[in-house]
C-alpha cells in the first residue's frame, strides 16, 4: 500500500493546530526528531486500542512501533478483562447447568465436583494463546514491539523503561496514547487482591468464597458476581443507584434484575458503602441507604470493588508535553483523536466514551486512517453493549426513557421468549427482544435483548441502524427456523403491525 506522502501528513498537522503551544513543539521538536530513526506512528499501550491501530499503520504502509509495559499483549481485555471472565463466565455456566438443568434433559450422572484449579488453568490457557497469537500479528506485520513503560518527554518521544532493564528512546512522527484504565477506587477502600479485590483480583481467587459481597452492579459486578454465585458462593451486591446498571432500558433492566435474583443472587440497592474492616478473618462492610439513615453490617469472605474504571495515564508524562483531559482525567481529542498537542492522539479508555473493547478498536483504526490522510470514522449511536450474565443482556441504539425524553414520537414492539420456538426446545426461554421505533419513519431507534446468545444476535440490530433500516424492513427479512433471531423479526412486526406468534 502507497506511504502517506510527508507533504500530506505536514498539510494535516497544519490542519490540526490549535494552540500556539502546540506549534512551538511542532517545529522546534519536530526538525529534532527528524534527525534520528523515527517511526510514521508509535502506540503507546498494547490493549484492543493500541495493537489494533499498530496493526493498521503499518498495513497501511506507515512504520509502526507499540510500546507496552505489561510484557504481554492485548492490554486489559485479553490479560485481565474480556477474555478471561468470558472463560470463566462459560466455565461456571456449564456447572451451574449440569447441577441445574442436565436433568430435565434426561441427562443424569452422579459426583459433580468443581475443580477449581482446572477451570482457572483453562482461563490462562486462552489468554496465554490469545495474547501471544497478537505477538504474532505484530511479527506478520512488521509491528516494532517495544517491552516497557513509556513516557513523554516531548510530543515526538517516548522515553522508556525497559522490561528487561535500562531504558530506550522511542521517536515517532505521530504518537497514539492507547493506555487504557484502570479499576476506580473508592474513598476509605483499600484494594489489596486478597480480601477486598478487583475484578483482577476476582478472575484468579484460589478459593470459591462463601460470602462475596460486590460493591457496583454495572458490567463487571454481575459478570463477576454471577460466575462465583454459580460456583457456590452466597453473592450479595451493594448498588449506590437506585437500579442495577444505570444505562440499560428500564424495562429490560427490572426482568434482568428478576432472573438474576431467582439465580439467588441478592440486591441491596440505593445503598452506600460506608466503612470495610479487614482486620478479622473476614471482612465486615458498613453500609447505610444513599440518602443517610441506619447502618448495617455485611460479613464477607471477598469484597469485590466494581464501581466504574478510570483513564490510566498515570507516569505518562502528559504535563510534560501539556495534553488536556477532563475532570475525570479523561484526554480530551477533536473528531480526529487529535489532542491538543499536534501530532499527539488518544483512544480507547483513555478518552471520553464507552469503555469497551470494540470501541477502542475501532478508534484505533479510524485514528489511524485520520494520521494517513484518509476519512476515518467511528458511529458512537451504534456500539452495542452486551452483558454476559445468562441470559445475556445485549442492546443497541436508544433505550425508551431516552427516545421518550426526547420528545420524537415513537412505537414499541416487544417478543417474548416464551412464544420462540427454539427457546422453548431447548428450555431456555427466559427473557424477550424489545424494539423503539420512530413513529413517523418506522426507523429503527434502539434494540434490548434479553436472551441466549444476545450478545451475537444483537448484530442484526446494529447493522439494521447503521443502514438506518425500519422494523418493516428487518421483519421482511428472512429469518432461518427454529431460531432465537426470529423473536428479534417478530418483536419487529410488533412494533409495526402484529407479531405471529403471540
Ligand atoms: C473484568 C473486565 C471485563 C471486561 N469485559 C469486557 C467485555 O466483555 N467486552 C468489552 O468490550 N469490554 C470489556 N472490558 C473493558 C475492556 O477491557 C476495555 O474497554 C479495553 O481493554 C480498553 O482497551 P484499551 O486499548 O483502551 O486499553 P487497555 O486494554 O487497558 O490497554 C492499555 C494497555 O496500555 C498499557 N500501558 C499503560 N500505560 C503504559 C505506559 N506508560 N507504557 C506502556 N504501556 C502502557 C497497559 O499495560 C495496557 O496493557 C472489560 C474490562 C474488565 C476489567
Ligand atoms: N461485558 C462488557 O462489555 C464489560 C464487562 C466488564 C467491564 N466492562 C467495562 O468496564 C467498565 C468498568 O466496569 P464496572 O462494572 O466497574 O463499571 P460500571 O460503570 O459498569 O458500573 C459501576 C456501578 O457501580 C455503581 N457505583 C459507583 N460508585 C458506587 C459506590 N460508591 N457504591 C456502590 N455502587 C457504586 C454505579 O452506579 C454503577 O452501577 C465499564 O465501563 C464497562 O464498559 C464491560
Amino acid at each position: 500500500m502507497a506511504m502517506v506522502s510527508l507533504a500530506r501528513r505536514r498539510a494535516a498537522d497544519a490542519l490540526f493546530l490549535r494552540r500556539p503551544q502546540a506549534a512551538a513543539w511542532s517545529s522546534a521538536l519536530r526538525a529534532y526528531a527528524a534527525s534520528g530513526e523515527e517511526s510514521d506512528v508509535v502506540v503507546i499501550g498494547g490493549g484492543p486500542g493500541g495493537y489494533v491501530a499498530a496493526i493498521k499503520a503499518a498495513q497501511m504502509g506507515l512504520k509502526t512501533t507499540c510500546i507496552e509495559k505489561r510484557g504481554t499483549l492485548g492490554g486489559t481485555c485479553l490479560n485481565v478483562g474480556c477474555i478471561p471472565s468470558k472463560a470463566l463466565l462459560h466455565s461456571s455456566h456449564m456447572y451451574h447447568e449440569a447441577e441445574n438443568s442436565f436433568a430435565h434433559h434426561g441427562v443424569k450422572f452422579s459426583n459433580l465436583e468443581i475443580d477449581l484449579p482446572a477451570m482457572m488453568a483453562q482461563k490462562d490457557k486462552a489468554v496465554a494463546g490469545l495474547t501471544k497469537g497478537i505477538e504474532g500479528l505484530f511479527k506478520k506485520n512488521k509491528v516494532d514491539y517495544v517491552k516497557g513503560s513509556g513516557k513523554f518527554v516531548s510530543p515526538s518521544e517516548v522515553s522508556v523503561d525497559l522490561i528487561d532493564g535500562g531504558s530506550t528512546t522511542v521517536k515517532g512522527k505521530n504518537i497514539i496514547i492507547a493506555t487504557g484504565s484502570d479499576v476506580k477506587s473508592l474513598p476509605g477502600i483499600t484494594i489489596d487482591e486478597k480480601k477486598v479485590v478487583s475484578s483482577t483480583g476476582a478472575l484468579a481467587l484460589t478459593e470459591i468464597p462463601k460470602k462475596l459481597v460486590v460493591i457496583g452492579a454495572g458490567y463487571i459486578g454481575l459478570e463477576m458476581g454471577s460466575v462465583w454465585n454459580r460456583l457456590g458462593s452466597e453473592v450479595t451486591v451493594v448498588e449506590f443507584a437506585p437500579d442495577i446498571v444505570p444505562s440499560m432500558d428500564g424495562e429490560i433492566r427490572k426482568q434482568f434484575q428478576r432472573m438474576l435474583e431467582k439465580q439467588q443472587m441478592k440486591f441491596m440497592l440505593k445503598t452506600k458503602v460506608v466503612g470495610v474492616d479487614t482486620s478479622g478473618s473476614g471482612v465486615k462492610l458498613t453500609v447505610e441507604p444513599a440518602a443517610g439513615g441506619e447502618q448495617t453490617v455485611l460479613e464477607a469472605d471477598i469484597v469485590l470493588v466494581s464501581a466504574g474504571r478510570t483513564p490510566y495515564t498515570a507516569g505518562l508524562g502528559l504535563d510534560t508535553i501539556g495534553v488536556e483531559t477532563d475532570k475525570g482525567g479523561r484526554i480530551l481529542v477533536d473528531k480526529r483523536f487529535m489532542t491538543n498537542v499536534n501530532g499527539v492522539y488518544a483512544i480507547g479508555d483513555a478518552i471520553p466514551g464507552p469503555m469497551l473493547a470494540h470501541k477502542a478498536e475501532e478508534d484505533g483504526v479510524a485514528c489511524v486512517e485520520f494520521i494517513a490522510g484518509k476519512e476515518g470514522h467511528v458511529d458512537y449511536d451504534t456500539v452495542p453493549g452486551v452483558v454476559y450474565t445468562h441470559p445475556e443482556v445485549a442492546s443497541v441504539g436508544k433505550t425508551e426513557e431516552q427516545v421518550k425524553a426526547s420528545g420524537v414520537p415513537y412505537q414499541v414492539g416487544k417478543f417474548p421468549l416464551l412464544a420462540n420456538s427454539r427457546a422453548k426446545a431447548i428450555d431456555d426461554a427466559e427473557g424477550l427482544v424489545k424494539v423503539v421505533s420512530e413513529k413517523e419513519t418506522d426507523r429503527i431507534l434502539g434494540v434490548h435483548i434479553m436472551a441466549p446468545n444476545a450478545g451475537e444476535i444483537i448484530h442484526e440490530a446494529v447493522l439494521a441502524l447503521q443502514y438506518g433500516a425500519s422494523s418493516e424492513d428487518v421483519a421482511r427479512t428472512c429469518h432461518a427456523h427454529p431460531t432465537v433471531s426470529e423473536a428479534l423479526k417478530e418483536a419487529c412486526m410488533q412494533t409495526y403491525s402484529k407479531a405471529i406468534h403471540i
